[in-house]
């Protein structure tokens, strides 16, 4: 890489990103790269990384092109590719409109795991957490396979719902969420062959009539402060232990769900929709040094 990289840095109720603009789709950015990008101590930081680029440039996004003009490139901190990122979705559509590659309002974007909706309440407008707008994204249906799962830690287990938000969540409700322990290593999952590409592990807790908190192991990333999808496949899992179902009951229903970094609010429309709001904050801007990203240092 021979130009000095361009970046922002920015977060999702503190699950946080490096953002690269490559609208043309012309960088390589190696899992090395990405991982690099995203160490906290020798690196910029963040739990994942999102590159910006044109759908019609982006193999894996051209056939969503007529839909959505953008394709959210999201990868884990440790350079491993996922289908979906929920917090990161929203810090992208925050990106296009600093970027001013989109305005305020509505907005559609292409991911791994099909094209999202975006609204976006116009920067600086005060009404949502952190002095910024809030975004409203559509992330499509959950599927929840009725496969018995358990997940364990250390000596404890506990039986857990398997939901897929386009990419895959294993949902155990706890007692105490320190119960989790310090979650430095991945919850052991069984049966392995459930997630074949691994899983993403909640922790949940109620905190009140359809209000929960939850704590996240990420695929690819460690424990983060809050995980989108994460949050939306918790919600479902809580409200069909609850009893509602939104298809059947013809009835939305809307949970609260704090996470360490802050709170989001989904809700499950009558169409099986989930609609999650929360914060998304550009936080820094800058450019990265092409001699130490190519550099052999670890
Ligand atoms: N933090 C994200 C999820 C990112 C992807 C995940 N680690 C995976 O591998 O599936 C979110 O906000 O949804």
């Amino acid at each position: 890489m021979q130009q000095p990289l361009p970046f922002l840095k920015g977060h999702g109720t503190e699950n946080d990103f490096v953002i690269i603009p490559d609208p043309d789709g012309k960088l390589d950015l190696s899992a090395r790269d990405v991982a690099r990008l995203c160490d906290r101590r020798a690196g910029i930081g963040g739990d994942g990384l999102l590159r910006v680029v044109r759908a019609a440039a982006h193999p894996e996004a051209r056939a969503m092109a007529d839909e959505a003009e953008w394709f959210m490139d999201y990868r884990n901190s440790d350079g491993s590719v996922a289908e979906m990122c929920g917090n990161g979705v929203r810090v992208f559509a925050r990106c296009l409109e600093r970027f001013g590659l989109a305005e305020a309002g509505d907005l559609a974007i292409a991911t791994r795991a099909g094209v999202r909706r975006a609204h976006l309440a116009k920067s600086g407008t005060g009404d949502a957490q952190d002095g910024d707008g809030g975004v409203t994204v559509s992330m499509g249906r959950a599927e929840l396979p009725e496969d018995g799962v358990t997940v364990r830690v250390g000596e404890r287990a506990w039986a857990a719902r398997h939901v897929s938000m386009g990419n895959p969540h294993a949902v155990a409700f706890v007692e105490d969420l320190a119960h989790a322990g310090s979650l430095l290593e991945a919850p052991v999952v069984e049966p392995a062959a459930a997630y074949p590409d691994g899983t993403n592990v909640e922790f949940v807790v109620d905190r009140g009539p359809r209000h929960v908190a939850l704590r996240v192991h990420e695929r690819g990333s460690g424990e983060t402060r809050s995980c989108g999808t994460g949050a939306c496949a918790v919600m479902v899992a809580a409200a069909r232990r609850d009893g509602a179902d939104p298809v059947a009951d013809g009835q939305p229903v809307t949970y609260t769900v704090d996470v360490p970094g802050g709170r989001l609010v989904i809700t499950e429309r009558a169409d099986g929709e989930i609609e999650m709001t929360g914060p998304a904050v550009i936080v820094a801007e800058g450019t990265v040094d092409p001699e130490w990203l190519d550099g052999q240092e670890a």
